[in-house]
């Protein structure tokens, strides 16, 4: 255990959100440590390395216009970008059919197609009637919330068609069933991360670019300007506080500062001690917060074949697995890589041996692109529900969460600032919403001074 010392803000958690909150403290000549329970900075940001320096990202990847603030940090660190690829016909497979289609929209029938168009326009509607910083305020708030968005689905879509498009489009996006998810909280969401175009998306959208090197180039820069103000292998166990000040205690330092912000979802906040108690507001909403299930699923070729063919390597359909792929291949497309993600984590339990799912994903990828996809060169999974320190991918409020809990998620407690995506208003759940989070946060920390007076 190393000697007590003293520091203006201790930042909790390495993620995108805790280390921008750190930048921008050490910028404003504050005294900054950060501690990270595991032996990485990234957090829900990692490489998956291919071979040769050749990598895919198994959590957070993709940027998109709209995303300000993150855009702004790439710049700030010199990281550049480059587009997701589109070129070439994309696929649509429903009921044993395949079409290809050019564009952003698959070729449903013109009465799904006109059902997509009435519940995007109706949720759209709603959507703006919700105040991005106070959602709880919304005149229809309370009913809202008393149903979740998979509910409300089904008593509006008249056609199954359209329903499954929206089903795969939120689950993707949201990494939960619909029918976990608080119909407000979706609201809300729509509302401050530019709809549902923007959501959905790839070029215009929240998918269009991906970062050189992989998103976790963002978390490990920051760190490095940082340097020894990283503290890793450190899980908190405690914060105490008082009107003096903080003592944080981790597994490799106890520190004591002014203030210190905790940077992680309120499902991972949930594990550390707080003394004295957390108004029960905050306890019940760390409680009952739901992370994510998701896992994302990567089949890697020595080349990108589907683009000689003339396709963009993305498809949609309502295959046990590959429901929405996407060719997640390098800059350079030295090797071909195609994506899915599967979750949340279903009834079917065939998929839950390693084997199997694997088997279902290459077959699924053989309907649609042919008997190439069979044989990968390697193959790649990243399960967001085994990590210790990450309860999982980005989660949501259940119903009722938000109207009684309000902004439990993101007001101060005495010294105590809380950050990660999860407490953004503009793009939560989005790297974008981890850097605005970090940078509130900081923002909120900054009268810190060193404490004089011990806790
Ligand atoms: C599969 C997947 C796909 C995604 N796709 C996209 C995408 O394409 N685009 C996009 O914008 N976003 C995407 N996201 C979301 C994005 O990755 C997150 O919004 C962002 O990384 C969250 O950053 P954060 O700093 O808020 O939290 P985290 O990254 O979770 O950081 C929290 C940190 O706190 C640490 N910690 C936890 N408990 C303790 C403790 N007791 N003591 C010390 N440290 C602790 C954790 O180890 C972790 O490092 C995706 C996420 C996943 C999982």
């Amino acid at each position: 255990m190393s000697e007590l010392s003293t520091t203006d803000v201790i930042v909790i958690g390495a993620g995108v959100s805790g280390l921008t909150a750190a930048r921008r403290l050490a910028q404003a000549g504050r005294s900054v440590v950060v501690i990270e329970a595991g032996d990485r900075v990234g957090g829900r940001t990692m490489n998956l390395d291919i071979a040769d320096g050749v990598i895919t990202e198994g959590g957070g990847q993709w940027v998109g216009p709209g995303q300000d603030r993150v855009l702004s940090l790439l710049d700030e660190l010199g990281l550049e970008t480059f587009k997701t690829h589109v070129d070439g016909k994309s696929i649509y497979h429903r009921r044993g059919r395949s079409t290809r289609y050019d564009g952003l929209i698959p070729p449903l029938k013109p009465l799904a197609l006109a059902d997509f168009a009435q519940l995007q326009l109706r949720l759209e509607r709603m959507a703006r009637t919700v105040p991005v910083d106070a959602p709880w305020t919304a005149r229809r708030a309370r009913s809202w919330d008393a149903t979740t968005f998979g509910h409300w689905l089904d008593a509006n879509a008249t056609t199954a068609e359209a329903k499954e498009m929206f089903t795969i489009g939120f689950s993707v996006t949201n990494a939960e069933d619909p029918h976990s998810t608080s119909l407000l909280v979706q609201l809300a969401r729509l509302r401050g991360s530019g709809g549902i175009d923007h959501a959905l998306n790839i070029t215009d959208g929240a998918q269009e670019s991906r970062v050189v090197g992989g998103t976790v180039r963002i978390a490990e820069r920051l760190a490095e300007d940082l340097g020894d103000a990283v503290v890793l292998d450190s899980p908190v166990v405690e914060i105490a506080h008082d009107a003096d000040g903080v003592l944080v205690r981790s597994a490799r330092v106890d520190l004591r500062a002014d203030r210190v912000i905790v940077a992680m979802s309120p499902a991972d906040a949930a594990r550390i001690r707080v003394t004295p108690d957390l108004p029960p507001r905050r306890v019940m909403l760390q409680r009952s917060w739901s992370s994510g299930a998701e896992s994302k699923l990567f089949a890697v070729y020595d080349r990108p074949f589907w683009r000689e063919e003339g396709l963009s390597g993305q498809a949609v359909s309502d295959l046990p697995v590959a429901k929405y792929v996407v060719d997640n291949s390098p800059p350079d497309a030295g090797v071909g890589i195609l994506l899915t993600f599967l979750g949340p984590a279903g009834p079917d339990a065939s998929l839950d041996d390693p084997a199997a799912r694997r088997s279902a994903f290459l077959d699924d990828l053989t309907v649609l692109f042919g008997a190439q996809a069979a044989n990968p060169t390697a193959y790649l999974e990243k399960d967001w529900t085994h990590e210790p320190w990450i309860s999982g991918c980005v989660g949501s409020r259940p119903p009722g969460s938000l109207t009684r809990y309000t902004d439990a998620d993101r007001r101060p407690v005495g010294r105590i600032h809380w950050a990660g995506t999860e407490t953004a208003t503009i793009n939560q759940g989005y790297l974008d919403g981890a850097v605005r989070a970090g940078e509130r946060a900081a923002q909120e920390a900054l009268p810190s001074r060193r404490p004089t007076v011990s806790v």
